[in-house]
């Protein structure tokens, strides 16, 4: 029975140092298979100091680990923002997969890219979102930061560590939270925490006042000390997030923090993880709800078939591609053919420069319209932003009435980042979403077993 617990802590501590609540295939991890999943890819260091689960040492406490010292904030906790926390170099990986033949029973071998030549930085105190449509190569990347998966070619440093070479010491400063909600059904929430703070070394008296904290912060009171089984969806994935953070994690990596979840449990989620990063942390969050992204993410890569097409605010993105967005319907139901020529029509005339036709919309003209445009155009440069655009869209209306359209409608906005997805990627968001996941489904995926770290 020790020999057992023994085996189990020693294997647990190394999931604990991930602080990854989930497997390295991002799915649902009972603590036995995290163990053994764990323990598989990397030699265990002994920790003697663990007795039954609950760390004895006096020495290890939470500000023993020397990467925290590494943190680019001030002392109040504020980014100074010199080096950056995680740097992505130029990182390529493709996956080896197999696609069913169309004439035959056999597998062809496909080679998947996911990620080509990604860069980027991310600093103390952000909130990074990785946005991107289905199969984008979001959860790759945040894999490859996580250390569970080994770029083709390229580098991923965390707080100055090789993400392969210094793999060990990367594990010890990250928090990672995968899709899927990893908690034992027949453990408390409060059972979970003080299993993982235990792992982590965690003293007695700290960790039930961050247990306390988490349960407070992530509105778990009434749930803490129910069986994980009785858990709806959004309270696991509350559990999870606070088995996350449970060791205060220098650089937390969330895959999808709130999808499928209701209003509520997002909110709790994301007031959660602003007050983490305002605390001087790094958290590197995926998302494809736009709207998540545009609430949370300090800074955005919007990732597109691997590459990482825009990087930057959503504001200042949003600022980069246009002042406004214009949708046209030149009939409520209108066929492809006519929307084309109503868009040849205002491109003859100069009327237009950014536009495309949305198929998801009943091929709706969509326009993006800048400032520039209106100089160019004559309007009168005294007019308010407001009503500048006005005597655009009453200039369209004349055009395409002028050429023999019956207009249906025209609506206008800001942009959104939807539009800067449109923008930079050439296609619609949701399109491109729609195609990613049909195409993941006519693929006929082989289930195999991978190791913690994939070559
Ligand atoms: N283990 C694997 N074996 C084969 N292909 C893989 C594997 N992991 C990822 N891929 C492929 O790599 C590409 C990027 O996948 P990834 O999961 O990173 O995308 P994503 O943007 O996170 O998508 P989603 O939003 O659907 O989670 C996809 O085409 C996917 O099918």
């Amino acid at each position: 029975m020790w020999q057992t617990g023994l085996h189990s802590s020693t294997s647990l501590y190394w999931s604990c140092t991930l602080g990854a609540t989930g497997t390295s295939t991002g799915k649902p991890a009972s603590v036995a298979h995290r163990c053994s999943v764990s323990a598989a890819g990397f030699r265990a260091a002994p920790m003697p100091c663990i007795r039954r689960g609950v760390c004895t040492s006096r020495t290890h406490s939470r500000t023993s680990n020397p990467l925290k010292m590494q943190r680019n904030t001030d002392p109040a906790g504020n980014s100074i923002g010199i080096e950056p926390t995680v740097r992505v170099e130029d990182v390529y990986k493709s996956f080896q997969d197999k696609k069913k033949s169309l004439f035959s029973w056999r597998f062809e071998a496909l080679t998947v890219p996911a990620l080509r030549g990604v860069s980027l930085d991310v600093y103390a105190g952000e909130v990074f979102g990785l946005l991107g449509p289905n199969s984008s190569g979001k959860t790759t990347l945040l894999r490859c930061m996580s250390t569970l998966c080994k770029p083709d070619r390229g580098a991923v440093y965390v707080l100055g560590k090789h993400t392969v070479r210094e793999s060990f010491a990367v594990r010890h400063c990250i928090g990672v939270v995968f899709q899927d909600a990893g908690v034992d059904k027949i453990l408390t929430g409060r059972e979970h925490m003080e299993l993982f703070g235990n792992l982590y070394h965690m003293p007695p008296a700290h960790l039930r006042r961050r247990i306390d904290e988490l349960v407070g912060m992530l509105e778990l009171e009434p749930y803490v000390d129910r069986l994980t089984g009785t858990y709806s969806g959004g309270i696991k994935r509350r559990l999870d997030l606070a088995l996350g953070l449970l060791h205060e994690p220098s650089v937390l990596l969330l895959d999808e923090p709130t999808v499928g979840l209701d209003l509520s449990s997002r909110r709790v989620i994301w007031n959660a993880v602003r007050k983490y990063a305002t605390a001087g942390n790094t958290i590197v969050f995926t998302s494809h709800y736009l709207e998540e992204v545009e609430i949370l993410a300090d800074r955005v890569a919007i990732l597109d078939e691997g590459v990482s097409i825009a990087v930057g605010s959503p504001p200042d993105l949003k600022r980069q591609i246009g002042g406004r967005r214009f949708t046209i319907r030149v009939e409520e139901f209108c066929p492809e053919n006519i929307a084309q020529a109503a868009l040849e029509a205002l491109r003859s005339e100069g009327i237009v420069e950014r536009a495309q036709i949305n198929a998801f919309d009943y091929n709706a003209l969509e326009l993006f319209v800048e400032p520039e445009l209106l100089d160019q155009l004559g309007i009168d440069p005294s007019l308010n932003e407001d009503e500048a655009y006005s005597v655009y869209a009453e200039r369209i209306r004349q055009t395409l009435k002028g050429k023999g359209f019956d207009l249906f409608g025209i609506t206008e906005r800001g942009v959104s980042l939807s539009d800067v997805y449109m923008s930079f990627a050439g296609r619609d968001f949701r399109a491109a979403d729609e195609a990613a996941r049909l195409d993941a489904s006519t693929k006929k995926r082989k289930p195999k077993r991978r190791s913690s770290l994939e070559s």
